[in-house]
């Protein structure tokens, strides 16, 4: 996949297939319009290309992550940074010479309410009125609902917000995680017989709900289950950090400066402030007794 950061650094001769719009989480409404557009390319040898503003905010995949999951997928990615000069473009100036001239854009996938444009003037409708001046097809997705909603990434943020992973991984169709260095801790853990792998989440990335979730952790290639909090950990920290700690089941290696990534599969319980660390050790027994059988329950090694 080549991969650009910028619209003026694009290089491109050929005729494309295009989708639009910020891509925060790659979810399954994503999903559909990403799929769309490799039909159109293999159908009609176009290349394939994801046109994503990059806001520059808290963000459900960093940029790396959004890469990541679709290096395999298309032929042509666009981070575009949200600057001034995009977004005080007139939407007409957009399609004429972004879509059309730099993209040689003759196929565009977007959901039924995408709108771009300096004051989000450009919309669908838009987008029809000049699919006959500049040569290209517009294809119009209704969006994919859950539940009788529409999915969005506020509708995952927000399910992340609740601590409800579950239902976060049900949107994305695929489970919320994050991925870091494994830190040097202070060592407690694994006095009180539960060593963790402490990961600082990348900036800006936005964690679930402080609390304490069943986890898979992959290191080395490898999938482990595990037992992870998402905090503060109040009980002891000297000053607060946000930190995904987590306790890997049947780990006996040493992970500390690998690479991990956390999914997050099941919520657990709010992280708490307990009054000794005594209190503490003996609710992580509960949590992991908690963990272990979440995973048993589905059948999965613990
Ligand atoms: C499953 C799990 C649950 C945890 N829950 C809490 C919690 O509710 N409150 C808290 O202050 N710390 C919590 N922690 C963090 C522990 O306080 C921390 O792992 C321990 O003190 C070791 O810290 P260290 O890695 O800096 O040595 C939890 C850790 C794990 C693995
Ligand atoms: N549920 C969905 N089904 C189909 N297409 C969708 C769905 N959600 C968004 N789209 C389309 O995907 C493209 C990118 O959407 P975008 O990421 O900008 O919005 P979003 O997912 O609704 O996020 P937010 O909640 O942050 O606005 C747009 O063309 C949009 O219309």
């Amino acid at each position: 996949m080549r991969y650009y950061t910028d619209i003026h650094s694009y290089q491109g001769n050929k005729r494309t297939a295009v989708t639009l719009g910020k891509f925060d989480s790659l979810h399954r409404g994503h999903q559909k319009l990403i799929s769309t557009v490799k039909e159109a390319a293999a159908a009609e040898h176009l290349e394939s290309v994801v046109f994503s503003f990059d806001m520059k905010r808290e963000s459900l995949l960093t940029n790396e992550e959004r890469r990541a999951h679709l290096t395999d997928q298309v032929d042509c990615m666009i981070q575009c940074p949200f600057t001034r000069e995009i977004r005080e473009m007139e939407a007409e100036t957009f399609i004429k010479e972004v879509l059309s001239e730099q993209l040689h854009a003759s196929y565009i996938v977007v959901g039924r309410d995408f709108h771009f444009g300096h004051g989000k003037r450009g919309d669908v409708h838009m987008l029809a009125e000049y699919a006959e001046v500049y040569h290209y097809h517009l294809e119009i997705l209704d969006k994919e609902q859950y539940a009788d909603r529409e999915i969005s990434s506020t509708y995952v943020r927000e399910a992340l917000a609740s601590g409800d992973v579950s239902l976060a991984g049900e949107l994305l169709g695929y489970p919320y995680h994050m991925t870091g260095i494994v830190e040097h801790g202070r060592r407690l853990g694994r006095t009180l017989g539960f060593p963790t792998m402490n990961v600082a989440p990348a900036e800006r990335k936005i964690m679930p709900k402080f609390g304490v979730y069943a986890c898979r952790v992959q290191i080395d290639g490898q999938w482990y289950c595990g037992i992870g909090n998402v905090g503060i950990k109040p009980t002891v920290a000297e000053e607060p950090r946000l930190l995904v700690e987590v306790f890997v089941f049947d780990y006996e290696g040493n992970a500390y400066d690998k690479e991990i990534t956390v999914e997050f599969c099941a919520f657990e319980r709010p992280e708490t402030r307990f009054k000794s660390v005594e209190e503490l050790k003996a609710q992580v027994d509960r949590d992991i007794a908690f963990g272990r059988q979440y995973f048993q329950m589905l059948k999965m090694d613990v």
